[in-house]
């Protein structure tokens, strides 16, 4: 569903990523550490189309990503740590206007039932978002990407600064969605949450992605100590 291919991105003499492999199936949790500069927001942001690849390429269901490409664009959703919506509108007005704006047009009991599943109370709905949690606010960002039916997410910090039962909440909302068949790529600094929500974890430095593994052949300790290795440049 999704693929890197050797994708790179330099600034001048800077090499931001530095030629990524990468698969993920349809269905899959792919989470992404690594430290300060790794090159993890540097990927999500090619296969967003936000900036475009130096060499290599980027492909979401085999489609080549590119900036202009509004093919691959209507094929994802995006998450970052704070979700950016407009404050003075409800968050119901926020869904029906993103809705809309990828060409979707659904009733309001619909928008109702997508904000629902990813668990906004209702009591919230129409409340103006500069009133909302961070927590809410992905919420909404959730119900957008139902309501775009998009085949991959795309996650950057999601959780940080979230509370334990709100993090918890997220976690669960996305495995709802991979059992959907969503592909989910998630950079994330919590180590904790890439062995429970990932099926397979990656460990960037520099730009480079230096290990691989799958979720459950790794515990929480070897984890720690394999990411901290990585990053120490120990290994
Ligand atoms: N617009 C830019 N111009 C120059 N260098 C950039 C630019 N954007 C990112 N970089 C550099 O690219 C490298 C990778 O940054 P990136 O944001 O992908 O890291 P990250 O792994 O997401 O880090 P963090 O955990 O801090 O979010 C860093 O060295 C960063 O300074």
């Amino acid at each position: 569903m999704l693929k890197a291919e050797n994708l790179t991105k330099q600034y001048g003499e800077h090499i931001a990523l530095d030629r990524l492999n990468l698969e993920i199936k349809a269905g899959e949790v792919y989470c992404l550490l690594g430290s300060n500069g790794a090159g993890k927001s540097t990927t999500i942001n090619i296969f967003l189309g936000f900036i475009p690849a130096s060499d290599g390429r980027a492909l979401i269901d085999g489609q080549e990503v590119s900036v202009n490409n509004a093919a691959t664009r209507n094929m994802v959703a995006y998450i970052p740590e704070i979700v950016n919506l407009y404050p003075t509108l409800s968050g119901m007005e926020n869904l029906e206007y993103f809705s809309a704006l990828s060409g979707f047009r659904h009733t309001k009991q619909q928008l109702q039932s997508y904000m629902q599943t990813a668990g906004l109370q209702s009591s919230a709905l129409d409340n103006r978002v500069s009133s909302y949690s961070k927590g809410m606010r992905q919420k909404v960002g959730i119900a957008i990407a139902l309501v775009k039916k998009a085949k991959a997410l795309f996650l950057d910090e999601p959780t940080s600064g979230l509370d334990p039962h709100a993090s918890n909440e997220f976690s669960q909302i996305i495995t709802r969605l991979s059992e959907q068949g969503v592909s989910t790529l998630m950079a994330t600094h919590d180590l904790l949450m890439a062995k429970n929500l990932g099926n397979r974890i990656g460990i960037m430095h520099k730009g480079r992605l230096r290990h691989e593994m799958t979720a459950n052949e790794v515990s929480d300790a070897d984890l720690t100590k394999l990411y901290i290795d990585v990053v120490k440049e120990v290994i």
